[in-house]
């Protein structure tokens, strides 16, 4: 079973995808991670230094790559923010056998303070200076990104769950399907 994680920055993709692959002892996989080692860059010098239509066709060949990977039978991927919003990626990920996705949907307010604390780390929000212009940002961009996040086979509101509560919650749906 291949599980693939979607949702906004900072919405917990990385940190849960992390929890849960150790939960089901199965194989983990950043798409970010797998993009820097392969290009032996980091994500915000890949913004940079080659800008973000390059960034879009490796995130687009590295999740095909992923997802086509015999080795990867068993599989927790976490996609970056944007993945699910370019080229046919969601279609990709809903046609793939032995595959389910989960939008993990977090609140505006959570989602502002982190990126806040974290920003240097995300080239898209790295220049705001202040919160109310993220929070602009992060409003719009969020409303324009939920008509891919929707595709996404379950939804799961994080917003009021830790960690553990999250797992809970995703072994839950997947159980019942
Ligand atoms: N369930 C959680 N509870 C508290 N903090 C969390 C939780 N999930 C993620 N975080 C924190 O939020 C930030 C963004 O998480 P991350 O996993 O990098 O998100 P994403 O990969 O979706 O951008 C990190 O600092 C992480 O430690
Ligand atoms: O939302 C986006 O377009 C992006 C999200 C990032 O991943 P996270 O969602 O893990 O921060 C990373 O792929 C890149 O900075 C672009
Ligand atoms: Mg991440």
């Amino acid at each position: 079973m291949k599980i693939v994680l979607l949702g906004y920055m900072s919405s917990g993709k990385s940190s849960v995808g992390k929890e849960l692959a150790k939960h089901l002892q199965i194989q983990f996989v950043d798409l970010d991670h797998y993009i820097e080692t392969k290009l032996q860059m980091n994500i915000s010098e890949i913004f940079q230094q080659k800008g973000e239509i390059f960034f879009r066709k490796i995130e687009n060949e590295c999740l095909k790559e992923v997802l086509d990977n015999s080795e990867h039978e068993n599989l927790v991927l976490a996609l970056g923010g944007g993945t699910p919003c370019y080229y046919n990626n969601m279609e990709l990920i809903n046609q793939q056998e032995n595959t389910t996705s989960f939008y993990l949907k977090q609140n505006i307010q959570t989602l502002l303070e982190r990126l806040w604390e974290e920003k240097e780390s995300r080239p898209l929000i790295s220049h705001y200076q202040d919160l109310f212009g993220l929070e602009e940002f992060i409003r719009k961009h969020l409303f324009e990104r939920q008509f891919f996040y929707l595709q996404a086979k379950h939804i799961v509101e994080v917003s009021n769950l830790n960690m553990t509560q999250i797992i809970e919650t995703i072994n839950l749906k997947m159980n019942n399907k």
